[in-house]
């Protein structure tokens, strides 16, 4: 029999990229802090904190496979991660638009058995992005509509922000939360079968 997935993360942008994979899963927010000690690589980040979020959880498991995740953007090399307020929003749109920049997101698998973390898998995937330029009222308006606020780098490409992303270069789901072709290829690795598993007819497009 399978292990049950867990989703540790109270993104609803990671539950709904799950929940396209047509299979059974539950969700546990973890309630980490998003800090760690030194000055980490983005792609060195996001897997740190990935790891920390599904091992926050793995703890409270007895037999499932938790995935915890998590997204930064870099600019520069500069990481930028979710607004503080409103005008951070602005500022960090303001620097965003014009130039490409890097969204980075780790992905921590974590199997537990017997109520003990048996493995782990952790990787990261890189998504080039390119935030054509705004200018000052369409950067107002769009952090009016609160879409920017809880997401890194203030925009959101499956939502409202998509109507100023130029293009980008690599995979989509790893900027909106989660690389599906990265977390199918670890679920494989770790022996869990999506084929095996998907039921739920309700993706169908
Ligand atoms: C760049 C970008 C980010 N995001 C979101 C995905 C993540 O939810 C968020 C980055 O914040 P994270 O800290 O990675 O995640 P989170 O706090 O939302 O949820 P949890 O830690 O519980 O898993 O930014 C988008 O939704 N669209 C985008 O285009």
């Amino acid at each position: 029999m399978q292990p049950e997935l867990v989703l540790a993360s109270g993104s609803p942008r990671r539950r709904e990229l799950l929940r396209t994979l047509g299979v059974p899963f539950s969700v546990y927010p973890s309630s980490v802090t998003e800090e760690v000690p030194g000055d980490p690589f983005p792609g060195e980040l996001v897997e740190i904190l990935a790891a920390k979020k599904a091992l926050a959880v793995a703890h409270t498991q007895d037999h499932a496979l938790v995935i915890g995740s998590d997204t930064v953007v870099a600019l520069n090399g500069e990481i930028l991660g979710k607004p503080k307020d409103a005008d951070d929003a602005v500022g960090i749109l303001q620097r965003l638009q014009g130039q490409a920049h890097q969204v980075y997101t780790g992905i921590a698998l974590v199997e537990v058995d017997g109520g003990k973390v048996s493995r782990r898998l952790i990787g990261h995937r890189v998504t080039e992005v390119m935030v054509r330029s705004m200018n000052r009222e369409e950067i107002e308006w769009y952090v009016a509509t609160g879409e920017p606020m809880d997401k890194a780098g203030a925009y959101g490409l499956q939502g409202i922000g998509s109507m100023w992303v130029d293009w980008i270069d690599g995979c989509y789901t790893n900027v909106v939360g989660m690389s599906l072709p990265l977390l199918y290829d670890m679920l494989n690795e770790l022996d869990y079968s999506v084929l095996h598993s998907f039921s739920s007819p309700e993706n169908k497009a």
